[in-house]
């Protein structure tokens, strides 16, 4: 099962995986692959394996991709390699993924669940971006409206407000999701 969270950067989807992550003995990352910069105390494969534009680019070609995304002018994607090895056994998996490559994604794999989460407003959004220190602010918002408009096609949509609250609300909904599909 792959459990996937989208939502406005900014939003929690990474502070929120790590917390699922130090919880759930039995929930893996998937490691998607990208052309954005390693940032700093980023580690290979949690989440991204850092590729260049040409890699990237010969990946494509090759339709060695699920699906891939350009967002905020990188190349995010998620590998059929990776993919079919970490389908192997009855693992959750869970990954951030943008709106439009969680709708590709959905179509060509079984057994994806889809949890998006929103911010309270967005000038909540703006406070975490600028508390986490981000300086290309305008161009995460840029997306902003477009992805708040996708929401619909989630299974759960959750407002991400209280931290403790929406983390206890995902680890419910992955219990409950992996009961159903080991039945
Ligand atoms: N389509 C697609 N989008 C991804 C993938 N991995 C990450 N993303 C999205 O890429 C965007 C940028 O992610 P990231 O660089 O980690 O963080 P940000 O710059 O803080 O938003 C987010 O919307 C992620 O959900 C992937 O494998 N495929
Ligand atoms: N519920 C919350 N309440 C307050 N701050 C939060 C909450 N969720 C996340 N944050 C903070 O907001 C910032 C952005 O979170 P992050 O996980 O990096 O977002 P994303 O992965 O969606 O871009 C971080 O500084 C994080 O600590």
């Amino acid at each position: 099962m792959l459990v996937i969270l989208s939502g406005s950067s900014g939003v929690g989807k990474n502070t929120i995986i790590n917390r699922i992550l130090g919880d759930m003995n039995n929930v893996e990352l998937m490691p998607t692959m990208t052309t954005r910069e390693k940032r700093p105390g980023e580690e290979t494969g949690k989440p991204y394996i850092f590729v260049s534009k040409e890699e990237f680019e010969r990946m494509i070609e090759e339709d060695e991709l699920v699906e891939h995304q350009i967002v905020h002018g990188f190349y995010y994607g998620t590998p059929k390699k990776i993919v079919n090895e970490k389908f192997k056994g009855n693992k959750i998996l869970i990954k951030d993924i943008d709106v439009d490559g969680t709708q590709n994604l959905v179509k060509r794999i079984n057994n994806v669940v889809t949890i998006y989460l929103k911010p309270k407003s967005k000038e909540q959004l703006i406070e975490r971006l600028k508390g986490r220190g981000e300086e290309r602010i305008e161009v995460r918002l840029a997306r902003f409206e477009h992805e708040e408009a996708m929401a619909d096609t989630y299974k759960y949509v959750l407002v991400n407000d209280q931290l403790e609250e929406t983390v206890e609300k995902i680890k419910d909904i992955i219990i409950k999701e992996y009961d159903e599909c080991s039945i």
